[in-house]
C-alpha cells in the first residue's frame, strides 16, 4: 500500500501485513460461519444517509454526556483485549488516543496493560469492563483496583458465559498472552495442546453460572454506577433497567460470541423504537450513520436529560 491510509478501512490491510497471522485473525475474526460478522457490515451499509440542506453548519457540536462525562461526540473505545499483540505499548497507547480525542476508553478485562498503569498513563475518562470469573474474589479485586484508581464505570459483559466458537483461533491454537493484572493472581497457561486456548482459558475461569440474581454481588462491592454490555433484545433492555442498573450497551461483541444474532444496528432500531429508551440509557459504541438513525431526541437529548437525572438521584 502506497502512502499514510486516508480511508479507516485502509488499516486492515495494514494490520494484516504488519501482524502474526495468529494475531491478526484473532482479532479479525467472528464466531462459527461468520454469518453475524457480515450482518454487522452490511447492514451499516443499507442505511442510506437523508442529507437536508441549506442548514447553517459552520458550527458543529456533536459533544454530549455519558453517565456525566462529557465527550467530543457519541463515540466511546469499546474494551478489546490484548492491545500489546499489536503494539508494544498496549492500552496505554490507545488511552492516550482516547484523552486526545476527548472521549471516553472502555478497559479490558482482558488488558495486556495493569488498570494502574492505564490509569497513570493520562487524564482520559476510563470505565473498567468486567468478567465476572469463577474466583469471585478475583474479579472483586479488579473491581476494587478500578474503583481506586479512579475508573468510573464498571461494564460488565454478558454475552460471554462460554467464548464464542471462533473457528480460526481453533487452527490457530490461539494462545493468551499473560495479563498482567492477573499476576500472582491465576495465570493464563492452560494445560491445552488442541484448538483455542482462549476457549480453553474461558471455560476453565469464566463464571458460566452468572445470572440476574447475581447483579446484586456486583451491586454490593461497588459503588460505581454498573452497564450491561451484550444487550440483544427488549426483553432483556426492560429487565435491566427494571433491576436497577446504570445503562446498557447494545451488542454482539462484534459477532465474535454467538452466531445468526441479529446485526447490533437492527437490534439498536428494534430498542428505539419501543419505549424501552425512555427507561435509561442506551449505549452504542458504533458510528456516524447511527446519528442519523438516532437523531439528536435520542443519543443526545436522551443522555443529557434522562441520563443526569438518573445520576444524581443514584450517586
Ligand atoms: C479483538 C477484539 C477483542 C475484544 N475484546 C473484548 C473484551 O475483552 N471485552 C468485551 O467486553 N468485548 C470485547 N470485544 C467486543 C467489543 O467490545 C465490541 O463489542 C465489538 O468490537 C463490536 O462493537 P459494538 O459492540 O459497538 O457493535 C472485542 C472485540 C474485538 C474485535
Ligand atoms: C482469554 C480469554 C478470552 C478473552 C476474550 C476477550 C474477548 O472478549 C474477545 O472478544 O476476544
Amino acid at each position: 500500500m502506497e502512502g499514510e491510509p486516508v480511508n479507516v478501512n485502509e488499516f486492515q490491510e495494514l494490520a494484516r501485513l504488519a501482524l502474526p497471522k495468529m494475531y491478526y485473525d484473532y482479532y479479525d475474526g467472528g464466531a462459527e460461519d461468520q454469518y453475524t460478522l457480515k450482518e454487522n457490515v452490511e447492514s451499516f451499509r443499507k442505511i442510506a444517509l437523508r442529507p437536508r440542506i441549506l442548514v447553517d453548519v459552520s458550527r458543529i457540536d456533536l459533544s454530549t454526556i455519558i453517565l456525566g462525562h462529557r465527550i467530543s461526540a457519541p463515540i466511546m473505545i469499546a474494551p478489546t483485549a490484548f492491545h500489546k499483540l499489536a503494539h508494544p505499548q498496549g492500552e496505554v497507547a490507545t488511552a492516550r488516543a482516547a484523552a486526545a480525542s476527548n472521549t471516553i476508553m472502555v478497559l479490558s478485562y482482558m488488558s495486556t496493560c495493569t488498570v494502574e498503569e492505564v490509569a497513570s498513563s493520562c487524564n482520559a475518562v476510563r470505565f473498567f469492563q468486567l468478567y465476572v470469573y469463577k474466583r469471585r474474589d478475583i474479579s472483586a479485586q479488579l473491581v476494587h483496583r478500578a474503583e481506586r484508581n479512579g475508573y468510573k464505570a464498571i461494564v460488565l459483559t454478558v454475552d460471554a458465559p462460554r467464548l464464542g466458537r471462533r473457528e480460526a483461533d481453533i487452527k490457530n491454537k490461539m494462545i493468551a498472552p499473560q495479563l498482567n493484572n492477573f499476576e500472582g493472581l491465576i495465570s493464563t497457561k492452560v494445560d491445552h495442546d488442541e484448538g483455542s486456548n482462549l476457549e480453553a482459558f474461558a471455560k476453565g475461569t469464566f463464571d458460566a453460572s452468572f445470572c440476574w440474581r447475581d447483579l446484586g454481588w456486583l451491586r454490593a462491592i461497588t459503588n460505581l454506577p454498573i452497564l450491561i454490555k451484550g444487550v440483544l433484545t427488549r426483553e432483556d433492555a426492560i429487565k435491566a433497567m427494571e433491576v436497577g442498573v446504570d445503562g446498557i450497551i447494545v451488542s454482539n461483541h462484534g459477532a465474535r460470541q454467538l452466531d445468526y444474532t441479529p446485526a447490533t444496528i437492527c437490534v439498536l432500531e428494534e430498542l428505539l423504537n419501543h419505549e424501552t429508551y425512555a427507561l435509561g440509557h442506551v449505549l452504542q459504541t458504533s458510528l456516524f450513520r447511527l446519528f442519523t438513525l438516532l437523531e439528536e431526541k435520542f443519543l443526545f437529548s436522551l443522555m443529557e436529560e434522562c441520563g443526569e437525572e438518573q445520576m444524581s438521584s443514584r450517586h
